[in-house]
C-alpha cells in the first residue's frame, strides 16, 4: 500500500501517519520529493484498511498495490488451475491446456426436448451438458423452470449422453438438491453478488460456473469468486457472458478482453458464453471463434431442437447450419492456439 501526501503536507503529518502504521505494527518507508512525499506500507493490509488512513491531515490518496481478492490471484497461485468436472469415471477438464465445449438447452421443457438438445451438443462434439431448471427471468410471468422435476430431467439426459451437467442455483435454499443431480453448479449474472449463495455454493462440494454480472467490473467478480473460494471450494470457472453497454444491436458487449485480463490476474478458468452474450443466434459463431483466438478455456451455448417454440432466449439458440458450423470451428480452431479438445484429456478411469 502506497500513501501519497498532499504538497502542503507537513512534517508533522507524515509522522503521524508512520505512527498510525508502527502502530498496528506495520512498517512506513518515507520517501521525500520535490513536491510531494510519498509512504510506502509493508505489513497487514487488512490493519491498514482499518486506520482509515485517507482521513488523516495532509493524506492526499491511498492505493493499494496487491490485489484485494487473495484465493483467486495468481499472486499467491502463480500457474493457472485446471477445474475438473464430473463424478467418477467421466472427468472433463476446464483449464489452460484444452478447450471444453459447453452447450445445451436453455430451459429444460420436458424430457424429450432435453434429451434431443443434449444429443445435439454432444453430436456436435460438446463435453458438458448445461441445460436450466431453474430460471432467472426478467419477468415474474416468464417460465420459470421446472424446478427438480427439471434437474431430474437434466440428469436423466446427462446419463443417456455420457455428459456432465451444469445448471444454475438461484436460491440458496436449493443448492443442497441441484447439488445432488448436477456435476456442476452455475451462478448466474443476476446473482453475482448474492453473497449468501456465493457463500452457500462454496459449501456445496461440486465445481461452480460463476457468470460475470452484467454490470459488474472485473474486480467485482474476482471478489465474488473470492467468496466461493473463501468458503474452501476453489473449483471455479468463470464465465464472460457479456456487459450491459449503450449498444442496442447485440442483448449484450462481449467483453472478450476480460479473458486475457482475467487470466493474468487470477488462476481460475475463464470461458465465453456468446450464446447470452449476442441473445442472436447468427452472431454464436463468430464470437465463439472470436474466444477460441484470445485464449478462452472454453464455451457454453444454447442448442435447442425447435428453438421457435422454446420457452425461454429461443432467438439465440443453434440448430442446423449454425451448429454444423460451430461444430467445425470447435474442432479446427483451437489446436490452433495450443489446446486440445477436454474430451481427450477426460479422466475416464
Ligand atoms: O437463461 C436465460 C435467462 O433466464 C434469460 O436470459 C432471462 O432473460 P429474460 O427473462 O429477460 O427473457
Ligand atoms: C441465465 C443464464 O445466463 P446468464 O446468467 O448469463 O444470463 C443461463 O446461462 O441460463
Amino acid at each position: 500500500m502506497v500513501v501519497v501526501m498532499s504538497p502542503e503536507a507537513t512534517d508533522e503529518d507524515v509522522a503521524a501517519v508512520v505512527a498510525r502504521v508502527e502502530g498496528v505494527g506495520g512498517e512506513a518507508f518515507v520517501s521525500k520529493g520535490v513536491v510531494r512525499t510519498i509512504i510506502g506500507l509493508v505489513g497487514d493490509i487488512e490493519s491498514f484498511h482499518h486506520l482509515n488512513l485517507r482521513t488523516l491531515r495532509g493524506v492526499a490518496d491511498v492505493h493499494r498495490i496487491s490485489d484485494p481478492y487473495k484465493l483467486v490471484s495468481r499472486q499467491h497461485h502463480p500457474d493457472r488451475s485446471t477445474v475438473w468436472v464430473g463424478a467418477a469415471g467421466r472427468q472433463v477438464p476446464i483449464g489452460p491446456d484444452s478447450f471444453t465445449f459447453m452447450a445445451g438447452p436453455c430451459a429444460v421443457e420436458t424430457p424429450e426436448q432435453t434429451l434431443a438438445a443434449a444429443q445435439m451438443a454432444k453430436g456436435a462434439g460438446a463435453t458438458i451438458l448445461r441445460g436450466g431448471a431453474y430460471k432467472p427471468r426478467t419477468s415474474p410471468y416468464a417460465f420459470q423452470g421446472l424446478g427438480v422435476r427439471g434437474l431430474e430431467i437434466l440428469a436423466d439426459a446427462g446419463r443417456a449422453t455420457g455428459l456432465p451437467v451444469v445448471t444454475e442455483v438461484v436460491d440458496a435454499r436449493d443448492v443442497e438438491v441441484v447439488a445432488e443431480h448436477a456435476d456442476m453448479l452455475q451462478v448466474g449474472t443476476r446473482n453475482m453478488a448474492n453473497f449468501g449463495l456465493l457463500q452457500a455454493v462454496g459449501e456445496a462440494g461440486k465445481p461452480v460456473l460463476l457468470k460475470r454480472g452484467m454490470t459488474a467490473t472485473i474486480e467485482e467478480w474476482l471478489m465474488a469468486a473470492e467468496y466461493i473460494a473463501q468458503r474452501g471450494n476453489l473449483d471455479v470457472v468463470l464465465c464472460e457472458r457479456g456487459i450491459r453497454t449503450f449498444e442496442p444491436a447485440t442483448r449484450n458487449t462481449l467483453d472478450i478482453s476480460a479473458v486475457p485480463v482475467v487470466q493474468a490476474t487470477s488462476h481460475l478458468p475463464v470461458i465465453v458464453d456468446p450464446s447470452h452474450a449476442a441473445g442472436r443466434k447468427d452472431l454464436v459463431v463468430p464470437l465463439s471463434r472470436a474466444a477460441i483466438a484470445v485464449g478462452a478455456d472454453g464455451i457454453i451455448v444454447d442448442v435447442h431442437p425447435d428453438p421457435e417454440t422454446a420457452l425461454c432466449d429461443g432467438p439465440q439458440a443453434l440448430l442446423g447450419a449454425e451448429l454444423r458450423e460451430l461444430a467445425q470451428a470447435v474442432r479446427r480452431l483451437p489446436s490452433a492456439v495450443g489446446r486440445v479438445d477436454a474430451g481427450e484429456l477426460s479422466r475416464t478411469a
